[in-house]
């Protein structure tokens, strides 16, 4: 049988340990075994499953949500679970839900900007789940200028409250997850104001619905924003409105971490930097660089293994056609896909032990790695968002028409997937903060100041602006240290030439403005840089199992090699390489594909995914797509009459009309 046979002797092909290669994936021994168990865990309750989400109404879809994240919740206590072993349950539940942002936001909140005090009285009732929170930032008329947020949070020394208000249409919270129906409680951010004076943006903890019968407190309207893209997706989620008509809160409910409100209405700053206010979003920007690694293994795993099953044209000897897989433009759209993923997995492994570093220094009151962390957080989070939604479509179209299909699972993938490029900051916009961070690293150049972290390669700027490629063969590319100089020279002539640009202008804020779009670009070329250098280094670990660093140097090259044909125009206009190295590089990720194709199947068996979460009949484990697709196709609730409702109303009396048409 198609399918069944190729999967298998696609993966008798393999030249690597694939069990050695899954340990890779998760990060260690240990992790690899939590997350299998864990993954069957879900993959075998029927609460859990998700075959039918596409087709409910909004309704039950959120209803069936609520259902599966309070069965979560029952047997995360029932199971005793640890913290890990509840995200690796919630990963694998697979269905966006308020849980996401009470744990990953508003708890994350007050363990960041509350006092000891605060968090003494806040966190047991939030990890009791005794209160529901959510992250309440972003208002209808400001998302992305968090300063501009117009909530008003005024001190009554008389009371010894603070009264929230929203004072426009415009100031109405709008977005935030698990707000419309289900959080009791919320950090709202608004301006904190004293005696008529704007001290800027801060957070309240406030709560929003009774506990007795979950209807709003008075002064407050609360409802779902409505659909969102797609169906099934991310409509799970009860993305809200909130308004405040002056409610009432008491001043040990503003976090006060990073400035604190004295009972006589003074304002006093601690010494931690007042940009810690933003610190959610840091952590959320690290969390969400490692999940693109999962969504687009996820496409691509559904991708390469359809590729392997499909078959069109060329017959061959035997009389069968040609696995798609094996023509040369399908492998030059997948392969630097599936290398993508594994390079935002090694990327998102180092943010994550970046950003442990930096919660520790700033627990000692070191804050001099911020700003490193929040321009690699604000940049990856851009730059692997980015490329993984666009990464999820292309996987749709490899997969031809059935990739359109939700069966696929790849439309709800990408209708899931694409507010990651908006949510926790828009790409652009996030862009331009790595950009103001190059400039400031580059204006310091010489000053003595030398630079550190991820634009440490800066201090080397004289060998970097005049250094020549030294590739004189394909094979030359392979070498890590010839890559990594060509991506430097790049991003360091890149940032250079925005800089004196730059220069140029009276008002650096207006040239800032007219320079934005190179800017952005010199941004990305410091991002991929970062991405291609991480690779490298998790390189030069030791990797046991036989073939395994074998295959990563050939997804680490391919990597690298198809980043610098997609930007070709950089590296040649900034005189990095020639034209004939390029073409040289362009030969060699030929041979680097050809390299991978025997071990496609087995580098994506690697991710270890379960056929639940994968959800899509194209990706099955088995290769039995065929007869597995003729059968969703009758599961649709079309199919279960074989004359549709509204043939009497609307098809007969056409019909007819034709009839009669006909007979004139
Ligand atoms: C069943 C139970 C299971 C339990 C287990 C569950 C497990 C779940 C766990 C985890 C899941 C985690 C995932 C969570 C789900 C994710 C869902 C997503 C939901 C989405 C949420 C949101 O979108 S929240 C809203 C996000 N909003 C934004 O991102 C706004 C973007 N805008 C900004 O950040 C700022 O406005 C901007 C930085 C653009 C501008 O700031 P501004 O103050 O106006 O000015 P600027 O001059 O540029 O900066 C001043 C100064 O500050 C520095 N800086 C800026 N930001 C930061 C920062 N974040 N950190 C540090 N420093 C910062 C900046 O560089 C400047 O510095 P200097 O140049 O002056 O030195
Ligand atoms: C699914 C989803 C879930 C969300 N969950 C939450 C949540 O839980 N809590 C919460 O508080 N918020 C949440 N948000 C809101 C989210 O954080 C914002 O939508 C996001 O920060 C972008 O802001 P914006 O919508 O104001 O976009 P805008 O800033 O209005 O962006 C519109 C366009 O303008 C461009 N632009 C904006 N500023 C600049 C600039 N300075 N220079 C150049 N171009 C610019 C952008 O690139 C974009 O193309 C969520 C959003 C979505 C989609």
């Amino acid at each position: 049988m198609a399918g069944f046979d190729d999967l298998a002797s696609e993966r008798s092909k393999a030249q690597f340990d694939v069990e050695e290669m899954k340990v890779i994936w998760a990060g260690s021994r240990h992790t690899l075994e939590v997350s299998d168990r864990i993954s069957r865990l879900v993959a075998n309750d029927p609460v859990f499953r998700k075959d039918t989400r596409t087709m409910l109404s909004r309704k039950d879809l959120f209803k069936n949500t609520l259902r599966k994240a309070a069965h979560a919740w029952k047997r995360i206590i029932e199971l005793r679970l640890s913290e890990e072993e509840a995200a690796e349950l919630r990963f694998y539940v697979d269905e966006p839900a308020f849980m996401d942002l009470h744990w990953g936001m508003f708890i994350p909140t007050i363990k960041g900007q509350g006092t000891e005090e605060q968090q003494q009285k806040w966190l047991p009732l939030a990890y009791k789940m005794k209160i529901i929170g959510c992250y309440a930032q972003t208002e209808l008329g400001h998302g992305s200028n968090v300063q501009g947020l117009e909530t008003t949070a005024t001190f009554d020394p008389q009371t010894d409250e603070f009264i929230i208000h929203s004072p426009t249409l415009t100031s109405s919270k709008w977005w935030p997850g698990g707000l419309g129906k289900v959080s009791t409680h919320a950090v709202v951010y608004g301006r904190l104001i004293i005696d008529s004076k704007d001290y800027g943006v801060n957070g309240f903890i406030v709560q929003l619905r009774s506990l007795d019968d979950h209807l709003p407190l008075p002064g407050i309207t609360i409802g779902d924003i409505g659909m969102k893209f797609g169906s099934g997706a991310y409509n799970t989620m009860d993305n809200g409105v909130l308004r405040f008509d002056h409610v009432r809160i008491p001043r040990d409910q503003m976090l006060m971490r990073v400035s604190q409100v004295t009972r006589e209405g003074k304002l006093v700053q601690s010494n931690v930097p007042w940009q810690l206010v933003y610190g959610t979003m840091v952590y959320v920007r690290q969390k969400i660089v490692s999940d693109a690694s999962c969504a687009l293994s996820r496409a691509v795993c559904i991708a390469t293994r359809y590729s392997a099953v499909r078959r069109q044209f060329g017959l061959q000897s035997n009389g069968i056609e040609t696995q798609v897989i094996d023509y040369k433009t399908q492998q030059s759209r997948l392969f630097p896909l599936l290398a993508s993923a594994y390079a935002f997995r090694f990327v998102g492994e180092w943010l994550k032990w970046l950003y442990m570093d930096v919660n520790q220094r700033l627990q000692a009151s070191d804050f001099s790695t911020l700003p490193e962390a929040h321009a690699c957080t604000a940049g990856l989070k851009s730059l692997t968002t980015s490329a993984t939604a666009d990464g999820i479509e292309e996987c749709r179209k490899l997969c031809g028409g059935h990739g359109y299909l939700c069966s696929s699972g790849l439309p709800e993938l990408f209708a899931v997937y694409i507010p990651a490029c908006t949510y926790e900051g828009d790409n652009i916009v996030l862009l331009l903060q790595v950009a103001r961070f190059l400039i400031k690293t580059v204006s310091q150049l010489g000053s003595g100041k030398e630079p550190v972290g991820t634009t440490v390669y800066m201090g080397r700027v004289e060998q970097l602006m005049q250094c020549h490629c030294a590739v004189q063969k394909a094979e030359d590319w392979l070498k890590p240290s010839v890559i990594l100089e060509a991506f430097e020279a790049r991003s360091m002539r890149m940032s250079v030439a925005s800089a004196q640009n730059l220069a140029k202008f009276d008002n650096q804020e207006e040239g800032f403005l007219e320079l934005s779009a190179d800017l952005v670009q010199a941004a990305v070329a410091h991002c991929q840089l970062i991405v291609v250098s991480k690779f490298i280094e998790k390189l030069q670990q030791d990797i046991p199992g036989k073939g395994v660093k074998g295959q990563l140097e050939a997804l680490c090259n391919i990597y690298a090699l198809f980043i610098l044909h997609k930007h070709l125009g950089d590296f040649l206009s900034t005189g990095c390489i020639t034209p004939k190295q390029a073409s040289l590089a362009n030969a060699q990720l030929r041979s680097l594909y050809s390299q991978v194709r025997p071990n496609a199947i087995a580098l994506v068996d690697a991710f270890n995914y379960t056929d639940h979460y994968l959800s899509s009949v194209l990706g099955r484990y088995d290769g039995n797509v065929y007869p597995k697709l003729y059968e969703e196709a009758w599961k649709d609730p079309l199919n279960d009459s074989v004359v549709p409702d509204g043939y009497q109303e609307y098809i007969q009396p056409i019909l007819k009309q034709q009839l009669r048409n006909a007979r004139l």
